[in-house]
């Protein structure tokens, strides 16, 4: 299997700091895999670095072959990464129909804002809502909705189910599993263990900026005690 994400040997921080001390990590075509890791292990900053929001100081991230470290993130966007950003930082004063609007892309697309509605009835009949009067789930969907009108084969979610009440969290897994059904690979910051562990083909677990574990979901979730050295739970 080929893969849509490579990263090799990636360092990056914040004025002359180092957060990404030699990362390594590979997302294959159509998979998901889950980044797991304690606060201030670094999750941010590769999702961040890999979207061309934050420059590298060293090392490489190719899309499919092509590379981007240090490329602006509407060049790695056109490679065809979309991020869901934690806090999905969605326009407040704007509703979801203008939302969506600013997104959408002219031309032959995979995905249109019809499509968008269509996955997310609930969207739809808040189409004429403002980003502020949306519960967290809706704005969840919202900033799904955003990244899908880009078109990607890699999403970049960092944290879906943050600060969102179980029966949504549950609701936005659904949509993802639906996502990774239509083959758009995606790299899963996610604090939810559930949700990792249902959503992602491999874990990837993150310590001090670098990657200390790497493999198949079923096999770290059945290793408790691997689990809890890695992440600190049980
Ligand atoms: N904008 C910033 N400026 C300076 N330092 C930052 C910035 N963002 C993050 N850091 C630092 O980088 C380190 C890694 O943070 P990062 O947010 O990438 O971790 P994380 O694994 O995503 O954690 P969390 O789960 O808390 O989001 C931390 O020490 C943090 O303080």
């Amino acid at each position: 299997m080929t893969d849509v994400l490579t990263v090799c040997d990636l360092r990056a921080g914040y004025a002359g700091t180092t957060v990404l001390d030699g990362v390594g990590l590979t997302v294959p075509e159509g998979a998901v895999v889950a980044l797991l890791g304690r606060n201030g292990a670094g999750k941010t900053t590769l999702v961040h670095t890999v979207m061309g929001l934050l420059k590298p100081y060293s090392g490489s991230i190719r899309i499919g072959g092509r590379e981007v470290a240090g490329a602006a993130a509407h060049t790695v966007a056109r490679a065809g990464v979309a991020i869901v950003p934690q806090g999905r930082r969605v326009f407040a004063p704007l509703t979801v129909a203008e939302n969506l609007g600013l997104a959408a892309r002219r031309g032959d697309r995979a995905w249109t804002v019809e499509r968008v509605y269509e996955l997310m009835p609930r969207l739809a009949g808040r189409r004429g809502h403002r980003g502020d009067q949306l519960s967290g789930g809706e704005q969840q969907m919202l900033a799904i909705g955003r990244a899908l009108l880009r078109d990607p084969r890699l999403l970049l979610l960092d944290e879906p189910s943050d600060g969102l009440a179980p029966a949504v969290v549950d609701h936005v897994a659904g949509l993802l599993e639906r996502l990774r059904g239509e083959g758009i690979a995606a790299l899963l910051v996610e604090q939810d263990l559930h949700l990792a562990f249902r959503l992602a083909d491999e874990v990837a677990v993150m310590r001090k900026g670098q990657i200390v574990h790497r493999g198949p979901t079923a096999e770290f979730r059945a290793d408790r005690a691997r689990a809890h050295s890695l992440l600190g739970v049980g």
